[in-house]
């Protein structure tokens, strides 16, 4: 661990009484390294941990380190909001001991209002949690904001872009689900992609956008030519022999699409 690290994981005594304070920061994105090097002004690659080897933890994080990784994307599931269990903040915190990297956690778990200071003092630097668990989320993207971590929110395939609109200025990411939420590996729905525009038209370059599942070079182009730029791939980086070759295919075709679409082609 080195000073690099983007701050230490934050003692829970510092969020007493801070829980549902919905004042937010209109310098949140000058101050919030995190953010920085989430949207950096270039397309960014994030591997899903849920499809690394557990049983070689700290192995598989110097490898993606040594890859090129940027960020990690760390998938909790409850087994209630969705049908699976992963990990939480205890295996989250030996994650954070062994890496520099921002830690983008992706809560998929009921009441995450309850839950989600637990992942801040294991010491992840953004979290997002789904407006399905949470239809009234500003309090919550408040309070995260106010500990001076990234605030995300995400939206399911089916539910509609209209439960998100209220609340787009409230969070610094949105992460569009482009499967539904609880397993890797599987097939891209590109019916979510319209969230992406339309979020890039409402939101202009202020906010982060990321895309969640089925993230591959046959995919990758048509989100980035969307507006997506933060990319949570998990199979099609693990499912690679070499990560930083998979990493650079990615990172090749955002590029193109994402060049495409600013010349207006
Ligand atoms: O949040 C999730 C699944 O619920 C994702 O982060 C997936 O884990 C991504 O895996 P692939 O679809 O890329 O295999
Ligand atoms: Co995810």
């Amino acid at each position: 661990m080195d000073q690099n690290r983007i701050g230490p994981a934050i003692p829970l005594s510092h969020f007493e009484g801070q829980a549902g304070d919905s004042r937010i920061d209109p310098s949140c994105m000058e101050r919030n390294e995190t953010i920085r090097r989430l949207k950096p002004g270039r397309p960014v690659m994030g591997p899903s941990m849920l499809k690394c080897d557990f049983g070689n933890l700290a192995e598989e994080i110097s490898r993606l380190e040594d890859a090129g990784a940027e960020v990690l994307h760390l998938d909790v599931m409850d087994g209630h909001f969705v049908p699976n269990l992963s990990y939480g903040p205890m295996v989250i915190e030996r994650i954070r001991e062994r890496t520099d990297l921002p830690l983008d956690a992706h809560l998929m778990i009921s009441e995450p209002s309850r839950w989600w200071k637990e992942y801040a003092d294991a010491g992840c630097d953004a979290i997002t949690f789904h407006i399905e668990a949470e239809p009234d989320p500003t309090a919550n993207l408040a309070a995260i904001r106010d500990a001076g971590l990234t605030a995300g929110l995400a939206i399911n395939p089916p539910t509609s872009f209209d439960r998100i609109e209220p609340f787009v200025d409230a969070a610094d990411l949105v992460l569009v689900m482009s499967v539904n939420p609880g397993f890797g590996g599987q097939k891209f729905m590109p019916q979510v992609l319209p969230k992406v525009s339309r979020l890039r038209q409402m939101a202009g370059d202020r906010l982060i956008i990321s895309i969640d599942g089925g993230i591959g070079t046959e995919t990758i182009s048509s989100a980035a030519s969307a507006g997506a730029e933060l990319f949570v791939a998990g199979s099609s980086i693990f499912d690679a022999d070499d990560y930083g070759a998979a990493i650079k295919a990615l990172t090749h075709q955002a590029d193109i699409a994402e060049t495409s679409a600013a010349d207006g082609q």
